[in-house]
């Protein structure tokens, strides 16, 4: 299937954003409207609702676009109910269509709702499996045949139908799944992708992606979902059962760099903290002696700007303004427009940069076509010299666990050294962060996360190459029928 020919968005696509809660006569459906908002940045392609009263039906409303796009006021009067849950997609397996939206709504031997941020690299066989033993499928999508697994599951209950389930998944799922009763989280053995646990007060819980979701809707953060655990949200509060136990943890290294808000916390750090880390290290690593400004490709690039600049006593300043109301998803522009490049997204201050030797900070860069065209840009509105620094390692290798990075090919470092990304770039210099300035800034141990994406090695073992998005429109043409 050829890829959506809509999306041209530069960098890291971003992954996906889950909430659920339970709070018996409480606005539930508003409360997975504004968590999800707030969970915006890790997905723009589909958002979703699934909600019920206590012991009714699911009631799910979902389609293609943001948040803000996807729901009115009405429609979430109609949402009401006591328990709910929310998803917002970037997709990873299965292409961007209403059938694979998210909340997963099924009723085979249970009804259940399920939203999933991850990507299962067995989906394929587990479909086949599925299929096997007649399971239909209206979607593409790794999160459905979950959602499958655990609506045909043959346990009593809920609970141990995702303590059978989860064994047999492999790869990344920080996963949210309800009945009309409860709201169970249960994150994969490696704890690839965040989930955090909130309470909202008395009898409500809440669980969500990233702790900027529970904030939004005045929840406290209580502690994290821990990796191959399984928690219940019901009558009873918070029940947990740890699921497996004792596999090699890989929390993604990439979610503190980039994907997650600065103003969320991961494992104990408020990202803004530590992106601010990543710019003081990265000036000690890679000193830019001489240069006189200091400016940063927002919006994630802000944080490490500011500890660049701090550390190197370079002053900063706003070198570019950035569209806000850019989407990642946008329309094509026809040819004349397209010259303008990404000056739909960035326009530059001329009276700043004039004449300056400036040091540009940024988080990352993956194909490498917003860095050689800032650069450009940064020229022709007269800056002297132009100076890149990023605070990621070059990324080479591509994420199998729920981020779209592009292939291997696309990346402007496959296969180029430094000096020649900086030549093809077309700046003075370049310089990135190590792998080991990343993990001093983020005060964590390598051996508890996944870096893959810089390093080449893959927490999970013969998980190096995978079928890709399309790996079930490719593998199963008739999957629909
Ligand atoms: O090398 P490329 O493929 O061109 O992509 C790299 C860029 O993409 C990301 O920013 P993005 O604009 O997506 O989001 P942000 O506003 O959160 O920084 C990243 O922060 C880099 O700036
Ligand atoms: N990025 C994600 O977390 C996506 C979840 C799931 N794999 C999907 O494609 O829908
Ligand atoms: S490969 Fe990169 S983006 Fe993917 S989980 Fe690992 S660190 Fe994160
Ligand atoms: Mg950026």
């Amino acid at each position: 299937m050829a890829p959506d020919t809509l999306d041209h968005r530069e960098g890291p696509r971003d992954e996906c954003g889950v909430f659920g809660v339970y709070a018996p006569g409480q606005d539930v459906a508003k409360f997975a409207y504004y968590g999800m908002y707030a969970l915006q940045h890790r997905g723009q392609e589909s958002a979703g609702i699934a909600s019920a009263d206590l012991g009714g039906y699911i009631i799910t409303q979902r389609a293609l676009g943001l948040v803000s796009q996807v729901f009115t006021e009405h429609d979430l009067r109609a949402l009401s109910g006591d328990l709910a849950l929310g998803h917002t997609r970037y997709s990873t397996t299965g292409g961007n269509e209403w059938e694979n939206s998210q909340p997963v709504h099924r009723n085979d031997r249970r009804e259940l709702a399920l939203a999933h941020n991850g990507n299962l690299v067995n989906a394929v066989e587990l479909h086949a499996e599925l299929v096997a033993k007649g399971v239909h499928f209206r979607a593409t999508t790794d999160s459905e045949i979950m959602a499958a697994l655990l609506s045909t599951g043959e346990a009593n209950s809920l609970e141990d139908a995702i303590a059978d389930a989860m064994p047999r998944l492999r790869g990344a799922f920080s996963t949210v799944v309800m009945d009309r009763d409860r709201v169970c989280a249960f994150r994969d053995p490696q704890g690839i992708r965040p989930l955090v646990l909130g309470q909202l007060g008395g009898d409500a819980w809440v669980v969500a992606s990233e702790t900027c979701a529970l904030d939004i809707i005045g929840a406290t953060y209580v502690r994290d979902v821990a990796p191959g655990e399984l928690v219940v949200l019901d009558e009873r509060g918070v029940t947990s059962r740890q699921v497996i136990e004792g596999e090699r943890q890989a929390f993604c290294l990439f979610e503190y760099i980039y994907f997650a808000r600065p103003d969320s916390r991961m494992n104990g750090q408020l990202l803004q903290r530590s992106r601010v880390r990543m710019g003081e290290i990265l000036a000690r690593e890679a000193p830019a002696v001489g240069a006189d400004l200091v400016v940063a490709v927002p919006d994630s690039g802000i944080p490490a700007a500011r500890g660049f600049a701090a550390a190197s006593g370079i002053p900063m300043d706003d070198g570019f303004v950035k569209n806000r109301y850019v989407q990642r998803t946008f329309i094509q522009p026809g040819d004349q427009l397209r010259q303008h490049g990404l000056r739909l997204k960035f326009n530059p201050l001329p009276e700043v940069i004039e004449g300056k030797s400036l040091v540009v900070v940024d988080d990352s860069i993956v194909r490498g076509n917003t860095t050689r065209q800032l650069v450009k840009m940064l020229r022709d509105a007269g800056a002297r010299e132009v100076h890149f620094r990023i605070t990621a390692p070059p990324i080479r290798n591509p994420c199998h666990y729920g981020v779209d990075m592009s292939s291997r090919e696309e990346m402007v470092a496959h296969e180029r050294t430094v000096d020649e990304i900086r030549d093809h770039i077309g700046c003075e210099s370049l310089a990135y962060l190590s792998l080991e300035g990343v993990y001093e800034a983020v005060r964590g141990q390598r051996s508890g996360h996944c870096d893959a994406c810089f390093s080449g090695e893959y927490p999970i073992p013969g998980t190096e190459d995978h079928l890709g998005k399309y790996a079930l429109e490719n593998a199963l043409p008739m999957v629909k029928a």
